[in-house]
Order: C-alpha cells, then sequence, then structure tokens
C-alpha cells in the first residue's frame, strides 16, 4: 500500500515535471533564439548593466523563484586568490586532474562522453571542432604565479590556432571573497577590506553572505547590489578536481543523450541543440529528467544540462542543491494545487522574468581586461576578462578569445579602442587653466550627432540649456539645471559633458552622482549622446568595487586615470570617499 503511494506519488511528480517540462523546452527554444539576437547586439549592450539588487521579497510567489534558484549549499572549499598588479587577475586555481579509474571505464561507453564533464572543459570549449575525441581526458587548470600574469610569453610553442581544442578557458573570478574573508587581507584600495565580514552557518550549509554589513552601516540596501556567493570554486576529492554545482536554474524532461558540454550555450549555437525536437512518444526514447547547472568558477555561457547519473558519474560536488531544487519544486507543485490563479499566474510571470535574465547573463557587457592565456606553461591564446549583463563585477570572468570574439568582436574592439585611447583625463589641459572665451552652438554640434543614431536631435529648449551650462562653465560659476519633470535634463547635462570633451579636449575625469533608480538610464543615455565617452559605473560591494578600481581605474602600469566619466550613487560616493 505504502508502495504504491509512493509510487503513484513519483508518478504525479513526473507528470508535473513533464508538464512543466514541456513549458520549460518552449522557454529555451525561446532564449535560444533570443540569444541570438542578443549575441548579435551584445556589443551594443556595454552600458545594459541591470541593477536590481536582491532582495528578500516576502511575497509568497517571489519567495519561491529566489529559492528554486538560491538553494542551500553543502559543501565548503576554499579557493584561492591574491590581489597583484594592474591587468594582472588574481592566481587561479590549480585544477589539475585526475579520473578515477571507475570514471575512465565508463568513459569508455558512450553515454558517459556524452556526458562530456570528464572532459567537460576542452570539450566544451570545442566550438567549431569535430566531435569527442578518442583521447583519455586530462583537464588541468593551470594556477599560474602572479609574475606570469603580465602577459609576457613563455613560450610560443603551444598551438595558436585559435582553436578550442585543448586549450583551457579558465573562468575563475579574480578576487575570490571567500579567502579574502579568510587571509583578512586589505586591498591597496579599499579599507573596507579589512573589516571582517559576517558569514551566516546554519548546520551543515555554508551559504556566506558577504555582504559588508559593518561597513555597509547606514547606507540604503538598494544602492548596493548583494547577492550571496556560495561555494568555492574548486573542489578536490582525492587530490583530484571536480566540478561544483552553483545553481540549479530549471529542469526539463530531455533526451537522455543531451547532456554534458554538448549542451553549453556555445556548442549549441555551433551545433545544433541535441535535444531539438525530442519527443519521447515519436522517438520511442525514454524521457530523463535533467538540471540546466551553473557550475562554481564558469560563467553562464558554461551551464550545461545533467541528469543526476552524469552528476554522479562526473562526481559533481554540490548535489545537495540538487536535492534543494526537487523539494522546492515539490511544494510549488503542492502549492499550485491549491493556490489561487492570479497567484500562479504572478508567479509564473516572476519565473519567466527570472529566466530571461539568467538569458542575460550570457550576454557580454564589456571587456575589461587581457591576458595571454596559458596552457601547461605555454601560450595558448589570449583570455579576456569580461563583465557580464546584469551581473557585477564580481562576477566577472576570464574567457577565451576565439569563444568570446565569436559574437562579441565589437566589445572587444572597443576595449581595445579604450585602452589605447589618449583622451584620458589629464592636469596639463589647457581648458582647465584657463576657461576658454564662451562659444554658442547655434545649432545642434555634430559629436551628438552620432552614427546610425542621427535620429537624435536636442530640441530647441535643450540646445539652449547646453549654452547656458557651458557659458556659466566659461565664466567658471556653478550652476543648476532645473526644468519640468522629463524635459532631459539628463540628456543636456551628457551633452555638456560630451561638449567639454569634443569641444574643448577636456577628457575628464568627470564625476556623476545619480539615484540608483536613475542609474540604468544615466548610462543609457551615455550610450546613445556620448559614446566615445569611457563611462564607468561604480557600484556593487566591496568585491565589484574592488575589481571596478583594478581593471577600470588606470591605465596599466600607471597611475593615469583611464576613464573620462565615472557614474555612481550618492551612497556609494559616501561610503568611498
Ligand atoms: N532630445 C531628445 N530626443 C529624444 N528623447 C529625448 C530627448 N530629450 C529627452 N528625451 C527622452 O525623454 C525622457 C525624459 O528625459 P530625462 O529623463 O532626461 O528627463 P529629466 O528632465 O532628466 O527627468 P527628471 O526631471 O525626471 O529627472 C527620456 O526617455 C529621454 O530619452
Amino acid at each position: 500500500m505504502a508502495e504504491n503511494d509512493s509510487s503513484r506519488e513519483s508518478m504525479d511528480e513526473d507528470a508535473d515535471l513533464l508538464a512543466a517540462a514541456a513549458d520549460d523546452e518552449q522557454r529555451l527554444q525561446e532564449a535560444t533564439a533570443e540569444s541570438d539576437g542578443e549575441a548579435s547586439v551584445g556589443s551594443k549592450s556595454e552600458s545594459g548593466s541591470d541593477y536590481r539588487a536582491e532582495n528578500g521579497d516576502d511575497q509568497p510567489s517571489g519567495d519561491e523563484i529566489g529559492d528554486l534558484h538560491h538553494d542551500d549549499d553543502d559543501d565548503d572549499e576554499e579557493a584561492s586568490s591574491s590581489g597583484e598588479e594592474e591587468l594582472v587577475p588574481k592566481k587561479r586555481q590549480n585544477r589539475s586532474r585526475k579520473i578515477p579509474e571507475d570514471v575512465l571505464r565508463y568513459a569508455e561507453q558512450d553515454c558517459l562522453r556524452r556526458s562530456g564533464r570528464q572532459r567537460k572543459e576542452v570539450q566544451r570549449l570545442e566550438v567549431g571542432q569535430g566531435s569527442d575525441s578518442d583521447e583519455k581526458p586530462k583537464r588541468t587548470r593551470k594556477r599560474q604565479k602572479p609574475d606570469d600574469w603580465n602577459g609576457n610569453s613563455l613560450s610560443d610553442s603551444e598551438d595558436s590556432s585559435g582553436s578550442f581544442v585543448e586549450r583551457r578557458t579558465v573562468t575563475r573570478r579574480p578576487v575570490n571573497k571567500r579567502s579574502k574573508r579568510k587571509r583578512g587581507s586589505s586591498s591597496d584600495f579599499d579599507s573596507d577590506d579589512s573589516v571582517p565580514r559576517r558569514s551566516i552557518r546554519k548546520g551543515k550549509t555554508s551559504q556566506v553572505d558577504y555582504r559588508d554589513v559593518d561597513s555597509d552601516n547606514g547606507i540604503d540596501d538598494d544602492d548596493v547590489l548583494e547577492w550571496q556567493e556560495e561555494d568555492s570554486q574548486t573542489a578536490t576529492v582525492d587530490g583530484v578536481a571536480v566540478e561544483t554545482v552553483e545553481r540549479v536554474l530549471k529542469h526539463r524532461l530531455g533526451r537522455p543523450t543531451a547532456i554534458g558540454h554538448a549542451t553549453t550555450y556555445y556548442n549549441v549555437e555551433e551545433r545544433g541543440d541535441p535535444n531539438a525536437d525530442f519527443s519521447a512518444t515519436v522517438s520511442g526514447e525514454t524521457p530523463e529528467r535533467q538540471y540546466l547547472i551553473k557550475w562554481v568558477g564558469w560563467s553562464h555561457m558554461h551551464n550545461t544540462w545533467e541528469s543526476e547519473a552524469s552528476l554522479h558519474l562526473m562526481n559533481a560536488k554540490g548535489m545537495k542543491k540538487i536535492e534543494n531544487y526537487v523539494k522546492r519544486l515539490r511544494e510549488i507543485t503542492e502549492w499550485r494545487r491549491n493556490a489561487d490563479k492570479e497567484y500562479i499566474e504572478y508567479f509564473d510571470c516572476e519565473q519567466e522574468m527570472s529566466e530571461e535574465l539568467c538569458e542575460q547573463y550570457k550576454v557580454v557587457e564589456r571587456v575589461i581586461a587581457h591576458q595571454v592565456s596559458r596552457e601547461r606553461g605555454t601560450d595558448s591564446g589570449t583570455e579576456y576578462f569580461v563583465k557580464w549583463c546584469g551581473l557585477p563585477y564580481s562576477e566577472c570572468t576570464w574567457e577565451d578569445s576565439a569563444l568570446i570574439g565569436r559574437w562579441y568582436q565589437k566589445t572587444i574592439d572597443a576595449y581595445h579602442e579604450r585602452s589605447q585611447s589618449n583622451r584620458i583625463p589629464s592636469k596639463l589641459c589647457q581648458a582647465l587653466r584657463r576657461r576658454p572665451k564662451f562659444h554658442k552652438f547655434e545649432t545642434m554640434p555634430d559629436f551628438l550627432l552620432i552614427n546610425d543614431r542621427n535620429e537624435q536631435e536636442l530640441r530647441d529648449y535643450q540646445l539652449d540649456g547646453l549654452n547656458w551650462l557651458l557659458r556659466a562653465w566659461s565664466k567658471q560659476n556653478c550652476s543648476i539645471l532645473a526644468d519640468e519633470m522629463g524635459l532631459g535634463k539628463t540628456i543636456q547635462s551628457i551633452s555638456f559633458l560630451s561638449a567639454l570633451y569634443h569641444f574643448h579636449d577636456v577628457y575628464g575625469p568627470f564625476l556623476v552622482v545619480v539615484p540608483l533608480s536613475t542609474m540604468a538610464a544615466w548610462q543609457r543615455e551615455f550610450d546613445n549622446w556620448a559614446p566615445d565617452m569611457n563611462v564607468i559605473v561604480y557600484m556593487g560591494d566591496v568585491v565589484s568595487r574592488d575589481i571596478i578600481r583594478q581593471f577600470e581605474w588606470y591605465s596599466p602600469g600607471t597611475k593615469r586615470l583611464k576613464f573620462n566619466v565615472v557614474l555612481t550613487t550618492y551612497e556609494i560616493l559616501l561610503k568611498d570617499k
């Protein structure tokens, strides 16, 4: 009887999953289609950050979504990092991996090969290459010595064809909050780091609250991006590196073979979705419950679909997250049975938005550094340090140039252009020593007419506003522009800075302090009206701000500022004054 009950329960659950999976598949296909679009416009989205601060929404539906995506962690490992010079990322993990014998035996079988996780990184990056190699996989993630990060070549002997094969892209975050906290190291830049952070431990869970609670006193929570760092980036079992589940993003009932590296964003783009057109009834295959996994230390581009079996086979850590996800799923299914239609709709809507947001995390917003990547002690190409749309700087990852360049070459070009620009702030600026005579713009100046966006035009009163601001500046008068709401003060202010930049050769640094709620609008308007200016959005928690200062502040190896505008909020300004 009990057995019957449990099997019925399990059937119910699978039926629910099947229904949900149909939805998911639909969404996945849409998302993949969207990704195409995103990829093509990605380079334009240099300023497409999402400034939503994570909050603890108490509403039942919002909560459920949040919980569904933020499972408890059960693994606790340390990862190393250290602060080095500019353009010099933190040390990476040494992830030399030995494959256990039983796994290797399994690897001979087709099923495990498809899972790809035993050889996953190398294969993940096999864009444009043939499929699985017969070589026994032996991955290494070399930890580079600090002095090796300066971009000097060690050797030219390594393959430099641009192929992804045998090239490792280490996507470690340059600053590991946990180790930083543990070591109590203090950055040159931020005294906040020396303040011990509070960690929250409940029983076996190792979820750590990285909010800089002590030093954030008096700061409006909305103004500081918060998130919870979960697991360590490297886990080892008997000295063998294993991957760790960071988050379970969603689930589906999929084709049993549609798992592993073949399901990464880039492999799907390159070779097609192995789960495409899957229909159990037509193919006769038994569908398998699969989870979309965000891996610790890897960007969302490297997310893979995995089944519980494939996760076990690869000795993945963080399996508790799967359990928690399934548990949460059951609770939601149960809740759906009795909840109001209205709440369910709201919940679905939130879920959809959350998934859309996740798609955004695969879009490169900005490249902020580069280095020669090293594999097996030799140079094997260039890696770019990528800031992802909608994610804070602390989530930046190193990515292979061939991988990123495939979709975001314009963003890479923009980075190199910024790096080489000599339009950087200088104390020798003539206009700052002696204010030039006021020059009135009778018509909208050309520098505001940007390429393909020349449909934009300053309105008459905005041109007057611009002239008024410039006249005040010439006379060294302070000024406050105040008019009716929504008349375009943002645009007038940006036009003014752009006029200083283009017309008077004043390249900053300009400090623009705005309310958090208008931050995205400011960023967008800067992008539209002054795309030549290097605008840095200085926000986020201590780690993010550290990274911004480390990579976005100065030209490498110098003390020369390399940005023109720093855009921040009042709260952050007070914090880092
Ligand atoms: N010349 C223009 N061309 C196109 N769009 C414009 C122009 N001027 C203003 N807008 C649009 O009008 C909207 C309101 O502008 P903006 O937010 O700059 O006004 P504001 O005066 O700063 O508002 P507030 O007083 O609320 O801060 C924005 O979406 C902006 O893009």
